[in-house]
């Protein structure tokens, strides 16, 4: 027997955790506590609105990650939430999966009461459980990764999400996984440049995959990006969202790193679709 990737090793304890949070906590005490959430963020439609002036940005709350161990030491949830929003990011993405990426929901819910901005609860979903969860959080935003789920999974998920009147991002990595995700309805596809079981990083993932998505959906290309000249090459192949953790995570000043990125993003006067 072959061994398990990082992808197939999460999946596995993910399944065995949700099993106890059920256990823990009954489904219908999860939904009550979702329905006391307060309301939904416009997670999408900030995105769509950010992309008129420059780029949307996902910036993400990453203490740690399974290929590169420890990245921020000093990790305060609601401080760097609060710097992401002064440096003008769209939304946060907040990793809640303790084992891996020594995440916490606690850190979900203490970046979004700092900020006014939504919210993604970056986790690995298999279950509408998980989903009533995230908005019980607070979330305002799931992902579904297409490499860990089944079409039945993917779609029970999302219509879990929208059910609740949250926004979905769909995040694929090859030309079949993009095949399944246009299925859905979410208009928000995630492309990863990181292969989930490899962790083998590439932009060209972007620039191969991102001529294949018909106009209606807006694309974020996600992970392994790092600095505004990588904004502006895939701009030009018509990438207009980013989703980025490490390279912010990993800033001294992530309110001014943030502003940098952000500066002088490429506009359509530049030209821009290659
Ligand atoms: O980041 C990892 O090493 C990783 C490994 C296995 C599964 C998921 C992983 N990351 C989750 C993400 O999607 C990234 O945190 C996100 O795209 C930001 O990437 P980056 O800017 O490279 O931190």
């Amino acid at each position: 027997m072959s061994t398990p990737t990082i992808l197939e090793r999460i999946k596995a304890y993910k399944l065995d955790h949700i099993a106890a949070c059920k256990e823990a906590f009954p489904q219908a005490e999860v939904e009550a506590a979702a329905r006391e959430a307060g309301s939904v963020r416009p997670f999408e439609d900030a995105l769509l609105a950010a992309i008129h002036q420059g780029y949307g940005l996902i910036a993400e709350i990453k203490k740690a990650s399974p290929s590169k161990g420890l990245i921020r030491e000093d990790f305060d949830p609601a401080a760097l939430a609060k710097a992401y929003e002064e440096g003008g990011a769209t939304c946060l993405s907040v990793l809640t999966d303790g084992p891996s990426f020594q995440g916490d929901d606690s850190y979900l819910k203490a970046a979004r009461d700092a900020t006014s901005l939504p919210v993604l609860r970056k986790d690995f979903m298999y279950d509408p459980y998980q989903v009533a969860e995230a908005r019980a959080l607070g979330a305002d935003c799931i992902l579904i990764i297409m490499a860990s789920v089944s079409d039945a999974q993917a779609a029970e998920l999302e219509s879990a999400a929208l059910a609740w009147g949250m926004s979905v991002l769909i995040e694929v990595h090859d030309r079949e996984e993009l095949d399944r995700a246009l299925t859905l309805s979410s208009g928000l596809i995630g492309i990863n440049n990181r292969d989930l079981h490899s962790f083998e990083t590439s932009l060209d993932v972007t620039r191969r995959l991102i001529k294949h998505v018909p106009a209606d959906r807006l694309i974020v290309s996600e992970s392994g990006l790092s600095g505004p000249r990588e904004l502006a090459e895939l701009a030009m192949y018509g990438a207009r969202c980013f989703l980025i953790g490490e390279s912010l995570m990993r800033q001294p000043d992530v309110k001014l790193a943030t502003r940098q990125l952000l500066a002088n993003p490429l506009t359509s006067a530049h030209g821009g679709g290659i």
